[in-house]
């Protein structure tokens, strides 16, 4: 699904945090949306979601305004939030069931969907545990699963392989580019920490709510010079 960012700007009261953001996201693609702590991922992802109400710009989703068509949109976007936000005394199939409740499939469709979801994450054979028993790893791959349900076209994650250990981060980002690739989702992939990031990828540098850097991870070394997107990174933003 294509996305349309225009001259999107927020406030926290008189404290400017995005400022006149313009980006496009391309169907299919994997994007990353690199920036420090405080950059802004947050709020722009609060904006996406209608979480925080549009102040000042628009957003397109298929070049139709989400303000005019909320609902429409809303159906096309799974998102994974930063903090955890399963039901930790809910096995994961309850979990992934309920939300699928909301979103008004039938509890048929939503045993199918969810299963299939589990099985692709290697995670069927905990359907029945509660989501207490699983490690920081396996609760992200039942957020994404439950995002999924829906089969939305754009995936939203917020930082989602915070407090995970290194092999667990690669894996889910592993996981994320392969849905991607054989599912032709459009990813936005929020994080701070550059080794999640590829040359080849689209990469969004925010810093201070203003978006720094916008092409692929190579084009945007080549264009500041740099030998890599960890120096890119440190010479746009000043962080490590
Ligand atoms: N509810 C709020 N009220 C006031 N200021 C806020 C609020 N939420 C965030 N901010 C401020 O807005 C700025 C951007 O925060 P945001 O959470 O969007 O950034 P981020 O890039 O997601 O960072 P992090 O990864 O640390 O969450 C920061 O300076 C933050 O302190």
């Amino acid at each position: 699904m294509s996305i349309d960012v225009r001259h999107l700007g927020f406030d926290y009261g008189t404290t400017p945090v995005l400022k006149d953001l313009s980006f496009s996201l391309t169907p299919g693609r994997f994007h990353a949306l690199l920036g420090p702590n405080g950059a802004g991922k947050s709020t722009l992802f609060g904006l996406l979601t209608r979480l925080l109400a549009l102040q000042r710009g628009e957003l397109l989703f298929e070049g139709q305004s989400m303000a005019r068509f909320p609902a429409q949109a809303m159906r096309r976007i799974g998102v994974v939030f930063q903090q955890n936000a399963l039901d930790l005394d809910l096995t994961v199939r309850q979990n992934l069931l309920y939300h699928a409740a909301l979103h008004g499939l039938s509890r048929k469709q939503a045993r199918n969907r969810g299963d299939r979801e589990l099985e692709r994450f290697g995670l069927l054979e905990r359907a029945n545990d509660p989501v207490r028993l699983l490690n920081g790893g396996h609760r992200r791959r039942v957020e994404i699963a439950r995002a999924l349900l829906h089969h939305p076209s754009l995936l939203l994650l917020d930082e989602a392989t915070v407090g995970l250990d290194v092999a667990s981060r690669k894996a889910l980002n592993e996981h994320v580019r392969a849905l991607c690739r054989d599912e032709d989702l459009t990813v936005l992939w929020a994080t701070h920490l550059i080794e999640e990031v590829r040359r080849d990828d689209q990469v969004l540098i925010l810093h201070q709510g203003q978006l720094l850097a916008n092409g692929t991870g190579q084009a945007i070394c080549d264009e500041t010079g740099s030998r890599d997107l960890s120096e890119t990174f440190h010479v746009l933003t000043g962080a490590g």
